[in-house]
């Protein structure tokens, strides 16, 4: 096999003529690659194999043969999932041309994937399986135009970072473009109106009534992606539930003129123990998007952690930290090692505070209630064929992940404390000690992975009868998060032995409504209902709660 070094896809690849053809490793990103260095009218086809695009059409050719011809501009990969090359699924009509609404709306299939952005019009097809946000976002949003969604929840730059020229198949005719812009004022005149109606952030009274607005502020589609849980949103119910079947045993005539909320998390000085878990897409419905909690958290002296899939970089959100101000990056591994490992020693050297990896998703739950709202309800034929079932997205979430990746993990960010989230069961906690992790956060996820999971708190209950001797070790923590909402919730935890709590919806519909003064506001209306539970209960300190204060009988 003869092979020789091109530039494509930004980079450099390597083409080689083998037995069977031509191949182009690394892998590409795409399924079409311009290699610069080989000009030719003619085009080769060539599909997938694994790590390798094998070509089809030129298993006879020589690679010197394929080099030395002249004037090649592009060579087409073809994609096993749709096994069509860019031009069958781009009528020549459009190529570089204007294309109108009822066009772009015929590519929304896996075989042809379409979507407009700021009028140009990209086609994904080759991008689908690789998409970060799943398969599924993308195909609900096929053949539309997709530029407010898309900015509210990519970074800068992903388009140029993940797409290639090639895929750009043209710009929207006028019509389209003024089509889809009355389509969006629609929503954008309820959002307006609601919040036009908002009422300052001094008055919110609870943690809930942030939810209650945030409805009416949030696009639909933002609604029915934070607010749902998996399937039918029992563990959803029952993580907030769990904590209504806890009482407290209070004590009294003890003096409790002063009370002291502080406490550390993972090292670092916190004024409460809480900080803001990890949550994706926070942009849909705040425009600032994570900054903005950066900004109400650095204000409230509370720890931030950040999604792997948040709308803003963690570049632009160390930037705004404060003086001291900390945050944690959450990662969900992929089966690509390597990319997993850079991201983890950049988020290292852009001065993570930890980094949180998250162990409950190795496939995604189902949240039937996001499904059947946006679902399209086309008219249909009563024999219209079946959808297949989608291609699962294995890449961005490693199903292979185990223990003894925590070594690994920790290797790649000397010195930083490696927190495993989505603990499940009391076991899982014994492990992750005994693997090393200098925390685990008992979750399933808001609810949002697999139904009926148990809820933390009786995760945590569980810990207490089995293996006590895990609770409160000087070098490693345990978090609970799901369903508070309450200053007593995280009372009623710490009393089971938790060191701190996340809180995530809470957050996203603070900001939604008030920015980073809503973030702010919902610690401050936390850290009242604390103190007064504290003083209620009969403590001054975090480390006097305990069981004793409390009836888990219910539970
Ligand atoms: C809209 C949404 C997005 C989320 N995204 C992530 C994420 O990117 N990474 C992660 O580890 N957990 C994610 N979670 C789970 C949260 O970190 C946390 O476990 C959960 O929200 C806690 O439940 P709560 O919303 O009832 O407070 C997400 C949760 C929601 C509601």
């Amino acid at each position: 096999m003869s092979s020789r070094k091109v530039a494509a896809f930004g980079r450099s690849i390597r083409l080689s003529i083998a037995r069977d053809g031509l191949s182009l490793s690394p892998r590409s990103p795409v399924g079409k690659a311009r290699c610069k260095s080989i000009s030719s009218s003619q085009s080769v086809k060539v599909g997938r194999n694994g790590n390798s695009l094998v070509a089809g059409s030129i298993a006879a050719a020589s690679l010197a043969t394929v080099l030395s011809l002249t004037q090649w501009p592009t060579i087409h990969a073809e994609s096993e999932v749709s096994r069509k090359t860019h031009e069958d699924r781009s009528p020549s009509s459009t190529k570089g041309g204007r294309i109108s609404a009822e066009e772009l709306g015929q590519h929304k299939t896996l075989e042809s994937l379409w979507v407009a952005v700021d009028g140009d019009v990209w086609d994904v097809t080759d991008f689908v399986s690789q998409h970060p946000g799943g398969t599924e976002i993308l195909l609900q949003h096929a053949g539309k135009d997709v530029t407010r969604l898309f900015k509210a929840i990519h970074p800068d730059h992903t388009i140029e970072k993940n797409l290639v020229s090639d895929q750009h198949v043209g710009r929207l005719d006028d019509s389209a473009i003024k089509e889809f812009a009355s389509a969006q004022n629609e929503e954008e005149e309820r959002i307006q109106k609601a919040r036009e109606a908002l009422f300052g952030v001094d008055s919110v009274v609870s943690l809930n009534d942030f939810e209650r607005y945030a409805k009416d502020l949030l696009p639909a589609v933002a609604w029915y992606y934070y607010s749902t849980g998996a399937d039918g949103e029992h563990s959803l119910f029952d993580n907030a539930d769990a904590y209504n079947r806890v009482h407290f045993r209070p004590r009294v005539m003890r003096d409790v003129t002063r009370v002291d909320m502080s406490t550390k998390i993972l090292g670092v000085e916190s004024a409460l123990p809480m900080y803001v878990s990890p949550t994706a897409r926070n942009g849909l419905g705040q425009p600032l998007g994570e900054v903005a909690v950066t900004r109400g958290a650095g204000a409230a002296g509370i720890l931030q952690v950040l999604s792997h899939y948040a709308s803003r970089s963690l570049e632009d959100v160390m930037k705004e930290t404060k003086e001291g101000q900390k945050v944690g990056w959450q990662i969900y591994t992929s089966t690509d090692r390597e990319k997993s490992a850079k991201q983890i020693r950049e988020a290292y050297e852009l001065g993570a505070q930890s980094i949180w990896v998250t162990v409950d998703t190795a496939i995604l739950g189902k949240r039937e209630r996001e499904r059947r709202a946006t679902a399209e309800r086309e008219p249909a034929a009563h024999d219209k064929p079946l959808t297949p079932p989608l291609p699962k997205n294995s890449a961005a979430h490693d199903a292979g992940l185990t223990w003894k990746d925590i070594k690994w993990i920790k290797s790649l960010a000397p010195g930083l404390p490696v927190v495993v989230k989505g603990v499940g069961a009391w076991e899982d906690v014994v492990l992750a000690q005994q693997h090393g992790a200098d925390a685990v956060v008992l979750s399933n996820h808001g609810g949002r992975q697999l139904d009926y999971a148990n809820p933390p708190l009786k995760t945590l209950h569980d810990l207490n009868i089995h293996s006590p001797s895990s609770i409160h070790q000087p070098n490693f923590q345990i978090f609970v998060d799901g369903g508070i909402r309450h200053g007593t919730d995280i009372l009623k935890a710490l009393c089971l032995g938790a060191d701190a709590v996340g809180l995530g919806r809470p957050f996203i519909y603070a900001a939604t409504g008030w920015g980073s003064d809503g973030v702010q506001k919902a610690v401050m209306i936390l850290k009242e209902e604390m103190e007064i539970g504290m003083i209620l209960l009969g403590v001054n300190k975090l480390e006097e709660l305990g069981p004793q204060y409390l009836d888990t009988s219910k539970l």
